[in-house]
């Protein structure tokens, strides 16, 4: 018995005896977005709140198997089409959020995803739930699909997680996603016995670049140089604000020889900047970084691979500042 059968009570002896040919009326009408697709995967219902939601009228897709163009910019399948296809195992690798069979209805899934939308002003993030219409033999005649539009409450959470991970004054990872993402990457070294690598970069003189251009300025210096930072990363690399006038920067994957380069990059891309600093010998803005590497290990903690390269930079700057130091150098 499928749940639109359980709504027969509602009807007159007319409707009665076709209560499929109800229900799909009724849909018709609901300020819920609903699209209804046959076994063959046809649209049969395009309920005019998903006309107002895709911008795509009914007219042009009832009958056809087009619907997917309301939602997304290249042919892919809607939760609907994965349903009838009996693919609901691909739903991990399409959609971001999903729970099969939330409610122990058999086969009916929720799923929530980015959709471009290209017939309306801009992207959506719409969750979606999708129920198939058995007869009376169990088999498939059609599953229903309603979506709701949750763009707003994603934008949402996604501004609060920038909040959560970003550091206010120069937009880089803040402290604790810093912490956060040095262990997730320790854990996957560990995993795929691969080195990672560490660098802790730290502006030299800052207090007499504050004391000579004021707190304002020093603000505006460690945004060029977190700028600076960033444009020299590779994808899967992370450059945080560690703290005051430091960053750190993680380096999945990468040899201490490797960490080196990128290091020297970094110190040569902030002295390219020839920010002037009247107040230090050096009279331009420098930074002085410590490079670690560690091959990750059940007896050694990423707070091990922090304290080398922070020793590493110590001695950078016992050396004179403006350079690069590695472990035992
Ligand atoms: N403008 C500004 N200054 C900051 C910020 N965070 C830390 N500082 C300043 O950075 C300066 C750091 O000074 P020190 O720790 O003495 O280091 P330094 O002068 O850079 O000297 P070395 O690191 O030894 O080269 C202090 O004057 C802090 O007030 C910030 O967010 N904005």
């Amino acid at each position: 018995m499928n749940s639109l059968l359980k709504i027969s009570p509602l009807m007159d002896a007319s409707t009665a005896a076709q209560p499929q040919g109800f229900a799909l009326k009724l849909m018709e009408l609901l300020v819920i977005p609903t699209f209804v697709l046959d076994a063959a995967g046809r649209v049969i219902i395009w309920n005019r709140a998903c006309e107002r939601l895709t911008g795509v009228p009914a007219a042009e897709l009832l009958g056809t198997s087009g619907h997917w163009c309301a939602f997304y910019a290249m042919q892919r399948p809607t939760l609907a089409d994965l349903v009838i296809a009996g693919r609901t195992g691909e739903i991990l690798d399409l959609y971001d959020g999903q729970a099969r069979d939330p409610g122990g209805t058999r086969d009916k899934l929720c799923a929530e995803n980015w959709c471009e939308m290209p017939r309306t002003t801009g992207r959506r993030y719409l969750a979606a739930d999708a129920s198939p219409i058995y007869d009376s033999d169990g088999l498939l005649v059609a599953v229903v699909e309603t979506l709701r539009d949750l763009t707003e409450e994603k934008q949402a959470q996604i501004a609060l997680e920038q909040l959560a991970t970003r550091d206010g004054l120069t937009g880089l990872a803040n402290r604790r996603c810093f912490d956060h993402t040095l262990l997730a990457e320790w854990q996957r070294a560990l995993r795929q016995a691969q080195p990672l690598s560490l660098l802790m970069v730290d502006v030299d003189n800052f207090k007499q670049y504050n004391d000579a251009y004021g707190h304002v300025g020093g603000d505006d210096c460690l945004k060029r140089i977190a700028t600076a930072l960033a444009s020299e990363m590779r994808a899967n690399d992370l450059v945080a604000r560690y703290g005051g006038e430091e960053f750190a920067v993680i380096l999945p994957n990468q040899s201490l020889k490797g960490a080196a380069i990128v290091a020297e990059r970094i110190r040569c891309r902030v002295e390219a900047l020839r920010q002037p600093n009247r107040g230090a010998p050096a009279r331009f803005v420098t930074v002085s970084i410590g490079a670690a590497t560690a091959i990750a290990s059940h007896e050694q903690q990423p707070a091990q691979l922090v304290a080398t390269a922070d020793a590493a930079l110590y001695r950078a700057k016992h050396m004179g500042r403006n350079r690069i130091s590695l472990p035992g150098t």
